[in-house]
Formats: structure tokens, C-alpha cells, sequence
């Protein structure tokens, strides 16, 4: 089928497109087409010449100050399980408190992300990202010296204002002031910033779990040196030169591009930034909202779809719940120690951000395409794994074959479970036993204590400070010699999530929409990527509840393969294309884009010759995703 296209792209160039095909540099451009070179090797060529060209440090120092947006996403949506287990002590906090001050801050977040979309539009995406960060340290300053709940709620819910922001503003940035051919890996450092954020924070709930009394005000305090890092450092950083060329800053825009394109000449990028927005404006019919220009322009429609699209299969997938249940998954299989669950909870998230790294590497080799569709299919199975680990451990779970009573709570719903599965599976008990190293005995259902379920509430397992020999407390969790299989599921899951599906929604967004519908296109996905974020997390004990365990993983393994079929129908490869070309693959019929997936297809670049003909414009369309324009004036 590829080659088939492959064949019909290559007609269309030895029928008059040859002459487009040319380097992207300042070279001149020969409208007879080259003579003897084939395309091919002309085309390699010219991108070769074009990467040789030293890529300034400048726009490193650049994506890692906006990258520090991303280390806070992590840092922020990581610490608070942490510290929520010393809160919930200190402030005697409820379970729907509890679930209130993890929760907040991602529904501001997808709040945020949504308005943000109009803010970046009105004032560019330097003074959001300096926004993001004066709120994130604002949030950082009331969270760590809050008296009460209350206040918590209140810095919460400021830190979920910041994250909104950042997350839909740091991509665009750092996409729009890449060069093409580093885009994607520049844009995916924000995400290893993110992971980055996860373990860091990991590391720092396991210090001050220590710290018993205020440990969680250093936890959540400590974001605020990122965020003023971050603040100062744009003070000094420019505006996207593309949104100044949208907004007529001409001389500006001319500025920054010679400051982020080293000695490379602007001229063309200028020219071809500055045509496009002007050709977009007048395709996507000009007046109303950009929203509504967006559902009722095909190709800003079809992005749309792909971007939202991407967003949700990637909360659908699970991996919150799975990075969030992390520390029981390493719990059932055989590490008994709260503590040291902890430091493994650590290393789960160093998986995560060492496999974001992969992804660094991956994506301008392999490309957006075959890498988020290797990485989900990689995910739908290591969940369909992590499934049935836990489907074998439910069928082998242990009996109860203890009965203790407790004279204050005589009928417990908890003492009247038989095994330990339904035991597990209701939030208010834990499983009590007895192992001497090959099996167990004396096992019993009973009531967790309300507030640390890390204990019983009354009986032998009462105080797991100091638990007699041999006995241990199980909450969540039955302890099965088939906990090693979801072990198993659980490194596969990251090894295969973290490079694509964690990192690629934000990529591919933050390059799929043309430039007047780039932020209200990255608002959208990424509130839609927020508000998943909330319902999978919220749902997930229900869900567990009502399915079990496996059939809830059996679940995120059917949403991951529906993703896959989405993404396989619908997602083009965006790699080695500037911005400005992209809404070319959304031309056609939406779900066919990812057919135009050939080598060939992801070679040719698009460029407008000015040839003095007078005011003929004439337009090529390509029988598949691809558009190409041939510009006579
Ligand atoms: O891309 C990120 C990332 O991979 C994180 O690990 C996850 O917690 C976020 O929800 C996601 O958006």
C-alpha cells in the first residue's frame, strides 16, 4: 500500500514538482529542476547540508528554561501522594479531604489549560510561561506555610492554575523556536523534565517521610526554586518569533530568529513563516471565534481530532493509576516494607524517566508515527500482562481460616470475607496472616485502621511498628507466588509507555495545528489530557471495586488497543517538516493521513519559489495527505 503511494507521490514530482524539491537553505533556487542528481539525493543532500548547520547553544539554554515547566508538572503531580501520607496524620484529614487536595489541583489544571489557550494567543507564550511560573511559586509559598486545610486547598488549587498553563504553553514554545530537524526531541525534553519531576519528587517524599512532623511543608515547598529559576530565566528569553510575526512584530520576529538560528540565514524561514500565516488566515476564513474557525475548517478539525484524540488515549492507557498503585504492585510481590515500598516507588519512577530518555533518543530517528505506535501496542500488552497477574493471583488468593473478634466492633463487614480477594478489594479491611517463608497461616479479615491504612485497626496487626515475628498486614493487596508476574507487567508497562505514549501527545500537539489555531488546538488537547487525567484517577477504586482488580487492567488494555487503531488510522508523521507544512497531511479525508507514511513522503520539503511571472498562482494537490504550492508572482 506505501509503495503503491510511494509510486503516485513520485508521479506527481516528475510531473512539475520536481522543481519544488530544493535545500531549505539560502541556496538559490533553479526552477528547471536539477539535471542530473536523482531527487533522492538531491533531497538527502540538502538536508544533510541543512542539519550541518551548528544549531546555537542558545536554543538549548532556551527549551531547558522552558523545560523547567515540565520538571514543575512532574515535581507538583508527583509529591503529594507523599506528602498527602504525613498530612493526612498532622491535619487529621478525611478521605474525601484526602481526595480533595490531590484532585484540585488537576481540575485547575484542566481549567487553566483551557483559558490559557486565549491568554497565549493574547499575550504570547513568553509572558504565559512567566505567568506559569510566578503562580507556580506563589502556590509553592502558601502550600508550605498553610495552617490549615483550607489554605492547602487554596495553594493547591493556585499550583493547578500554573500547571494548566504550563503544560499547554512550554511545547508550543519550544516547537516554535526549534529547528525543524531537533523539534521533536527538543519538544520531548519537556517531558523527561516531566518524569524528571516524578522521580525527584519521589526521592524527596522518601527524605521526608522521615521528618514526621512538617516534612510535607518541605515537600510541597521545595517546587518553589524551580519556579523562580524558571522566572528569572525568562526574563531574559525572547518571545516565539512566530507568534511576533503573527502579531506584524516584524523586526523583533527578524531578531529572535537570527538570535536562535545562529549563522544560519533567516530569510527564507521569515518569508515562509510570514506567507503561510497570511495563506492560513485566508483559508481558514478570517472572523469568529478560533474555536469555531477550527471545527469548521477541515484541516484544523482533523488536527484537532488527532490532538484530543492522542491526549485521551494517553490518560486512557492508565498511567496514572499505574504509577500511582506502583508502591502496592511492588507490595504484593514480596516487599513488605512500608518504607522501603517508598524508595520502590522511587524506582519506579526513575523507570519512567530513563524510558522518557529512549523516547529523546527515538524520536527524530524513527519518527512521531512508529514510535507511539510501537509504544501503545507495547502498553495494551504489558497491561494485558499486569491483568492477568493479577487475574492469578485473585484465583490463588489465600482463604481465611482465622476468625479473631473484637469487642468493639463485633460485626464488622470485614470479619465475615472468607478469602482474602473480596477482602482486599474492600477499602475498610486488610489482610492479617501468618508466613514462616513457605507458607501462610492464620490469616484473618479485619478492619483497617481509618486513619493509616497501613495498620489494623485492633488485633494482631494493630501497630505494624512492631509487629510480632512473622506476621504481616496486607492492605490492598493478597500476597500470591503470582506477584512477580504483575512485577513483570509493571516494568513492561513503563519500558513501553514512558518513550512514546507519555511523550508523544505533547510532541505531535504541540506541531500538528497551523499557527492561528496553535494555541487554542493545545489548550483544548491539553485540558482534555487533564480532565482524563481526573476521571481515570478518580474512578479507578470504583472501578477495581465493580471489575476487580484484573478486570479493571483488562479495561485500560481494550481503551490502549482502541488506541492504537486510532492512532494507526489517523496520526501522520509530523518528523523532519517545519511547522508551516504540516497542515498540508491534514488535508485529506481524516484517518487516511497515516497512509502518506513512506520515507519518501517524510524526505520531501516544501518550499514557495518567487518567480517573477506576475500574479499567477497556481496549486498543487497531492492525491494523499501531502499539499504542495507553487507560488508564481
Ligand atoms: O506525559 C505525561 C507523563 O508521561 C507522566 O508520567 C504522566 O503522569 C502525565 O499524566 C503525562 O501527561
Amino acid at each position: 500500500m506505501s509503495n503503491l503511494m510511494g509510486e503516485r507521490r513520485k508521479k506527481v514530482s516528475d510531473d512539475g514538482e520536481r522543481s519544488l524539491i530544493q535545500a531549505p537553505s539560502n541556496a538559490s533556487i533553479d526552477s528547471q529542476g536539477p539535471s542530473s542528481a536523482s531527487t533522492g539525493d538531491l533531497e538527502r543532500a540538502a538536508r544533510k547540508q541543512f542539519q550541518q548547520e551548528v544549531t546555537p547553544a542558545f536554543v538549548y539554554v532556551l527549551a531547558g528554561f522552558s523545560a523547567l515547566g515540565g520538571f514543575l508538572f512532574g515535581y507538583d503531580t508527583g509529591v503529594v501522594s507523599g506528602a498527602m501520607l504525613l498530612l493526612k496524620k498532622e491535619m487529621n484529614l478525611s478521605a474525601f479531604w484526602q481526595e480533595l487536595l490531590v484532585s484540585s489541583t488537576v481540575g485547575a489544571a484542566a481549567l487553566s489549560a483551557l483559558a490559557g489557550g486565549y491568554l497565549n494567543g493574547i499575550v504570547g507564550r513568553r509572558k504565559c510561561i512567566l505567568l506559569a511560573s510566578f503562580i507556580f511559586a506563589g502556590g509553592g509559598v502558601v502550600l508550605s506555610v498553610a495552617p490549615n486545610k483550607e489554605a492547602l486547598l487554596v495553594g493547591r488549587l493556585i499550583v493547578g492554575l500554573g500547571l494548566g498553563i504550563a503544560s499547554m504553553t512550554v511545547p508550543v514554545y519550544i516547537a516554535e523556536c526549534s529547528p525543524s530537524h531537533l523539534r521533536g526531541q527538543l519538544v520531548t525534553v519537556n517531558n523527561l523534565f516531566i518524569t524528571g519531576g516524578q522521580f525527584i519528587a519521589s526521592i524527596i517524599d522518601g527524605a521526608f517521610s522521615y521528618l514526621r512532623h512538617d516534612g510535607w511543608r518541605y515537600m510541597l515547598g521545595l517546587s518553589v526554586a524551580p519556579a523562580v529559576l524558571q522566572f528569572f530565566g525568562f526574563l531574559f528569553l525572547p518571545e516565539s518569533p512566530r507568534w511576533l510575526i503573527q502579531k506584524g512584530q516584524t523586526p523583533q520576529a527578524r531578531r529572535v530568529l537570527s538570535q536562535i538560528r545562529g549563522n544560519q540565514n533567516i530569510d527564507e524561514e521569515y518569508e515562509s513563516i510570514k506567507n503561510s500565516i497570511e495563506e492560513e488566515e485566508k483559508e481558514s476564513g478570517g472572523g469568529g471565534p478560533v474555536i469555531w474557525r477550527m471545527l469548521t475548517y477541515a484541516p484544523a478539525r482533523r488536527a484537532l481530532i488527532v490532538g484530543c484524540g492522542l491526549q485521551m488515549f494517553q490518560q486512557l492507557s492508565g498511567i496514572n493509576t499505574v504509577m500511582y498503585y506502583s508502591a502496592t504492585i511492588l507490595q504484593m510481590s514480596g516487599v513488605r516494607d512500608d518504607k522501603l515500598a517508598i524508595w520502590l516507588a522511587a524506582a519506579t519512577a526513575f523507570t519512567n524517566f530513563l524510558f522518557t530518555l529512549l523516547g529523546v533518543w527515538l524520536v527524530d530517528r524513527v519518527g512521531r508515527r512508529k514510535l507511539t505506535l510501537g509504544s501503545i501496542i507495547g502498553t495494551a500488552l504489558s497491561l494485558t500482562v499486569l491483568a492477568i497477574g493479577f487475574l492469578l493471583s485473585s484465583q490463588h488468593a489465600p482463604p481465611v481460616t482465622f476468625h479473631p473478634t473484637h469487642a468493639g466492633t463485633p460485626n464488622s463487614t470485614c470479619t465475615g470475607y472468607r478469602s482474602c480477594d473480596p477482602c482486599m478489594l474492600d477499602p475498610a479491611c486488610g489482610f492479617c496472616y501468618r508466613d514462616n517463608g513457605t507458607s501462610l497461616f492464620d490469616s484473618s479479615c479485619i478492619p483497617a485502621n481509618q486513619a493509616s491504612t497501613g495498620e489494623a485497626a485492633w488485633g494482631r496487626c494493630a501497630n505494624t511498628t512492631q509487629l510480632p515475628e512473622g506476621i504481616y498486614w496486607a492492605y490492598n493487596y493478597c500476597p500470591t507466588s503470582y506477584s512477580w508476574i504483575v512485577l513483570f507487567g509493571l516494568i513492561l508497562y513503563l519500558a513501553s509507555f514512558a518513550p512514546g505514549m507519555g511523550p508523544m501527545p505533547w510532541t505531535v500537539n504541540s506541531e500538528i495545528y497551523p499557527l492561528w489555531a496553535r494555541s487554542t488546538g493545545n489548550a483544548c488537547s491539553s485540558g482534555v489530557n487533564w480532565i482524563f487525567n481526573v476521571l481515570v484517577s478518580l474512578t479507578f477504586l470504583h472501578v477495581a471495586q465493580y471489575l476487580t482488580y484484573y478486570g479493571a487492567f483488562f479495561l485500560y488494555a481494550g481503551l490502549a488497543l482502541l488506541g492504537f487503531i486510532f492512532i494507526y488510522g489517523c496520526l501522520p508523521e509530523t518528523k523532519g517538516r517545519r511547522l508551516e507544512e504540516i497542515e498540508a497531511l491534514f488535508e485529506s479525508q481524516l484517518c487516511t493521513c497515516g497512509a502518506s507514511d513512506s520515507d519518501e513522503a517524510r524526505q520531501i520539503e516544501y518550499i514557495r519559489p518567487r518567480i517573477e511571472l506576475g500574479q499567477l498562482r497556481k496549486r498543487v494537490l497531492e492525491p494523499e495527505c501531502g499539499i504542495a504550492y507553487i507560488s508564481l508572482q
